[in-house]
């Protein structure tokens, strides 16, 4: 990739453009609010001057309410050869750019699993990926140049390519991102009114259950809005287990021996599904590096191939941990390398064998 247009020039887009920049690409830096733009380029993060030719990368790092429209304006400006977003839910921008009539082909949904509770330029670090997810969501459509431009700037972001489908990944960000913010939104509001007493002692425990809490109201609107029911049936476990602690703790407030006993052990299971959760928690960096065995399947390059083969991995049960494409010099074809679990080779080759595909022995 020699050069990118970024739109929206604020923390995540600003991030990514001085990642890239500091990789050699030529960033072009675009913002609603034009000094945004000027003080992303300030900071090394590429140029606020307008591209004079069509980039090969834009990046959409808009809020998730106009995400759909600025790909589909871009889009009609022929702008770029490829567009990705990176807002935070991906079904519903998706299904808005379908209806706005964007191009499915040349655009590709992602989502950066990493992030700030600060916005605009000033809070971006070149470093913001740097070992982080970055779900890609690849659907038939989608051209392999343009997921192959997608994996390069994950890539040049140092960050992990997860491939998921778009509402799965909507389901699981629920899960691990919009319900945590919503907790820790709550928690905090406890505070607001709380006597001085007691904010003064605020220690580590709390500081670490509300940094979130400080983010941006308007953004998490709209990622709210872009995902409520997913978000509202872990928010109603969620209630089934205060209120199962809110009755254990009344019981250890009681008189009665066997109802204190009773209480103590509804306190313990929460606390003990809390450390069995918590020791899943990858860190920063996610778990050490597994040594993944690869299985290279030969493609043309027509649009909807990549798809079929994930669809196919995924139709035998078989994760693919990270994916690169390798180009055959004059060809349109290529080898598309997948990297799995020693486990499922096996698996993996009996089953795209069996589907037609070609497979090179390596
Ligand atoms: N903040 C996070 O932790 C995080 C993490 C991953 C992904 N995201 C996603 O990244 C996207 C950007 O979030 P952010 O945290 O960088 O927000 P931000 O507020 O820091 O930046 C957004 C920028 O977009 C600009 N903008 C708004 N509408 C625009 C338009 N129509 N055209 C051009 N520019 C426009 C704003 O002026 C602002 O500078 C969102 O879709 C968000 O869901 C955020
Ligand atoms: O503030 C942070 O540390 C974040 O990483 C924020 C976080 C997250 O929940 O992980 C929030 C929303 C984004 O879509 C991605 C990242």
């Amino acid at each position: 990739m020699r050069t990118a247009l970024v739109i929206g020039s604020g923390l995540i887009g600003t991030s990514a453009a001085l990642a890239l920049a500091a990789r050699g690409v030529r960033v072009y830096l675009r913002d609603a609010d034009p000094e945004r733009a000027r003080t992303a380029a300030a900071l090394g993060a590429g140029t606020a001057a307008e591209p004079e030719a069509p980039v090969d990368l834009a990046v959409v790092a808009v809020p998730p309410a106009h995400l759909a429209a600025t790909v589909a304006e871009a889009q009609r400006a022929g702008l770029a050869r490829a567009y990705l977003d990176v807002g935070s839910v991906k079904g519903g921008p998706r299904r808005e750019l379908t209806a706005a009539g964007g191009d499915l082909t040349s655009y590709l949904g992602t989502h950066p699993m990493s992030g700030r509770e600060q916005s605009g330029p000033l809070a971006a670090t070149a470093d913001l990926f740097e070992g982080r997810p970055w779900v890609l969501t690849p659907t038939r459509e989608t051209e392999t140049e343009v997921l192959n431009l997608a994996l390069e700037l994950v890539a040049l972001c140092r960050a992990v390519p997860v491939l998921m489908d778009a509402d799965a990944h909507d389901r699981a960000v629920a899960l691990v991102s919009h319900t945590p913010q919503l907790l820790s939104s709550m928690v905090a509001a406890r505070l607001e009114s709380a006597d001085e007493t007691a904010v003064r002692l605020c220690g580590q425990g709390i500081r670490d259950v509300t940094r979130i809490a400080a983010s941006d109201p308007r953004m998490w609107i709209d990622i709210l809005s872009a995902n409520p029911g997913p978000v509202a049936d872990i928010l109603a476990e969620v209630a089934a287990d205060l209120a199962e602690t809110v009755s254990a703790l009344r019981s250890l407030d009681s008189h009665d021996e066997a109802k204190r006993g009773s209480g103590a052990l509804g306190i313990e299971d929460v606390l003990r599904r809390g450390n069995a959760g918590r020791s899943r928690v990858p860190g920063k960096h996610g778990q050490a590096p597994a040594a993944y065995e690869t299985v290279a399947v030969l493609i043309s390059d027509r649009p909807g191939e990549l798809a079929r083969i994930f669809a196919d991995a995924g139709a035998a049960g078989v994760n693919i941990e990270d994916v690169r494409i390798e180009h055959a010099t004059g060809q349109q074809a290529g080898h598309v390398q997948l990297m799995v679990d020693p486990a499922a080779v096996a698996v993996l080759t009996a089953a795209l064998r069996e589907r037609g595909w070609a497979l090179r022995t390596q």
